[in-house]
Order: C-alpha cells, then sequence, then structure tokens
C-alpha cells in the first residue's frame, strides 16, 4: 500500500484563506496586521524566503515592511532596530531572519524582541509558555506539523513520537508540542546509539536534521508517519528533505514532500501568528490586560 503524500501546499491554502477572513475583521476594526522582517546582509536564499514571506503578507491585506541592513551591521545598531518595531503600533509581528553574521549574538537579538511580536516563537519567554502549555505565539514549522498532523486525522494522543534533531526552531518544540498533545515523544540526535532501533518503533518519525535523503524504509515500521523538514540540495541542486521520499513511500502510511510539504506550513503559520498578535493587541487595547 503506498503512502498519502501529505499536501502542504493545500493545507497552507486553507489555512491563509482563514487568515485572510481575520484580516478582513481587523480591517473593520481599522488595524491592518503588519509583519517586520529584518533581512541583515543578502545572502540569496534568505532573500528568496524573505520576499516570499513579503508577497504573501501583501496577498493577505497584511502590511509587510522589509528592512534590510549590510552584512557589517553593528549589533547594537540592529538592537535598536528592534526596539523601534517593538515600540510601532502598526507592527504586530517582528522576524529577524535567521541565520545572523557570526558577529552578531543571536540571542541577544532573539531578547530583544517583545514577545507579544514574537511570530517566530523563539523568544525564551514563548519558548517557556509552549513548554508549560500556556497560550502563546507557537513557533511556525512545528505548529504546521501539528496542523499538517490535524488535517488528515493523525491523532499523536498514545502515539509514539520520534523526533531526529535537537535544533531549538524545529526538533526541541516540535517534541515539546506534541507531549503537550499526549503523545509520547523520543528526542533523537546525533549521539544517539542505535537509532534504527528507536525509530523502527515510532508510529510518527520526524526527521529535521539537514541530511539529504537519511532517513528510508529501514528506519521504518510499515504504516509509520513519515514527517520531513529537511532542505537540502541533491546532486543535481534540486530541492530535497532529509528523508529518501522514493524509498519509504511502500512502507510509511503518509509522507509529507520536499518542496510542497513542511515548507508552506510554515509561512502559512508566520501569517496565522501574524494576525494572532494583531487580535491580542485589540483585545488588550480593549480590556486593558495583556493575553
Ligand atoms: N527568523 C527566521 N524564521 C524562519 O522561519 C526562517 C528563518 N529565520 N531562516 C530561514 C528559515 C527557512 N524558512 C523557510 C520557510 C519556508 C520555506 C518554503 O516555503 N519551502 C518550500 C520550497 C521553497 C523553494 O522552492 O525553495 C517548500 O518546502 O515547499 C523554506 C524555508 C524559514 N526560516
Ligand atoms: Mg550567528
Amino acid at each position: 500500500m503506498t503512502a498519502t503524500v501529505i499536501d502542504g501546499k493545500a493545507v497552507s491554502l486553507k489555512i491563509k484563506e482563514q487568515v485572510q477572513m481575520r484580516v478582513e475583521t481587523l480591517k473593520q476594526q481599522g488595524v491592518v496586521p503588519g509583519l517586520a522582517v529584518v533581512l541583515v546582509g543578502d545572502n540569496s536564499a534568505s532573500l528568496t524566503y524573505v520576499k516570499n514571506k513579503q508577497k504573501t503578507c501583501e496577498a493577505l491585506g497584511m502590511r509587510s515592511d522589509l528592512l534590510q541592513f549590510p552584512e557589517s551591521m553593528a549589533e547594537a545598531d540592529l538592537l535598536s532596530t528592534i526596539d523601534k518595531l517593538n515600540n510601532d503600533p502598526g507592527i504586530h509581528g517582528i522576524l529577524v531572519q535567521l541565520p545572523l553574521p557570526s558577529h552578531i549574538d543571536e540571542f541577544s537579538v532573539i531578547m530583544a524582541i517583545d514577545p507579544q511580536k514574537d511570530v517566530d516563537g523563539f523568544h525564551p519567554v514563548s519558548v517557556g509558555n509552549m513548554v508549560i502549555g500556556h497560550e502563546t505565539l507557537l513557533p511556525c514549522t512545528p505548529h504546521g506539523i501539528i496542523k499538517l498532523l490535524e488535517h488528515y486525522d493523525i491523532n499523536p494522543e498514545g502515539q509514539h513520537v520520534v523526533v531526529i534533531g535537537r535544533s531549538n526552531i524545529v526538533g526541541k518544540p516540535v517534541g515539546q508540542m506534541l507531549l503537550q498533545k499526549n503523545a509520547t515523544v523520543t528526542f533523537c540526535h546525533s549521539k544517539t546509539q542505535d537509532l534504527a532501533k528507536h525509530t523502527k518503533q515510532a508510529d510518527i518519525v520526524i526527521v529535521a536534521i539537514g541530511v539529504a535523503k537519511f532517513l528510508n524504509s529501514k528506519h521504518l515500521k510499515p504504516g509509520a508517519v513519515v514527517i520531513d523538514v529537511g532542505m537540502n540540495r541533491d546532486e543535481k541542486g534540486k530541492l530535497c528533505g532529509d528523508v529518501d521520499y522514493e524509498d519509504v513511500l511502500e512502507t510509511a502510511s503518509f509522507v509529507t514532500p520536499v518542496p510542497g510539504g513542511v515548507g508552506p506550513m510554515t509561512i502559512a503559520m508566520l501569517m496565522e501568528n501574524t494576525v494572532q498578535s494583531a487580535e491580542n493587541g485589540l483585545t488588550k487595547d480593549k480590556t486593558g490586560t495583556t493575553m
């Protein structure tokens, strides 16, 4: 039985439609959700992603400011730029494109963003709230993965989830969020002994390690759900994931393609976070309390 291909493009479109409606409602109340994307340096990949985010923002009727600075920008200047955005009432979401040049400390930059506008969900306050299960802006890729599972009625409750990779932007948060949804979660990483022993027990495997076509059917038990967060270039320069896609089709029950799987969901959830932040701001203004 061939695996069902999880159509991230289609699900992301559905989410963007819902965001568009929420933008319309906000506009009737005089609020235009605004996203500021800060890009330091001219790394071409980042430029493509940033342009993609801007295009999507505008297509949904939101304001999108792109602030681009030279690679040599001083950390202090970036921090004061963020401070201005924190205080700009027309900006509800702030995203500083990573990675940053090595002379800039990423942690200080993330810490400088007002958690109310932290649409990446990278700020320690956002991460802390997510881990304890408190209302917060959730990290886009992990949240997008949860939405994909929901859309295909894949209920993580009681399921054994194996996450391979423990980055702060995908591996760690997605495991915590699935724990929050009552899954049994195993975190695997480069120091894990006998990886296949763990992955062959998994009902759901999430791969986010940046190694092209790493995971194959020998890592899986029949019927496993495979979520590929990889974003690599294969020998022909084509975008490919961390999963040997053709090889797992006959073993997995569901698999996400790269491109067209998790990637588009990341963008859609960024849009949703921006609208959510604008709605939070409105609630705060009305009730004078923070969400
Ligand atoms: N502060 C910050 N937040 C981010 O969310 C962030 C970041 N920095 N730095 C870089 C990564 C990368 N990223 C992607 C988002 C969508 C696609 C995406 O839409 N991928 C499409 C393919 C796009 C293509 O064709 O290249 C897909 O997988 O179908 C890819 C990559 C967000 N990032
Ligand atoms: Mg750095």
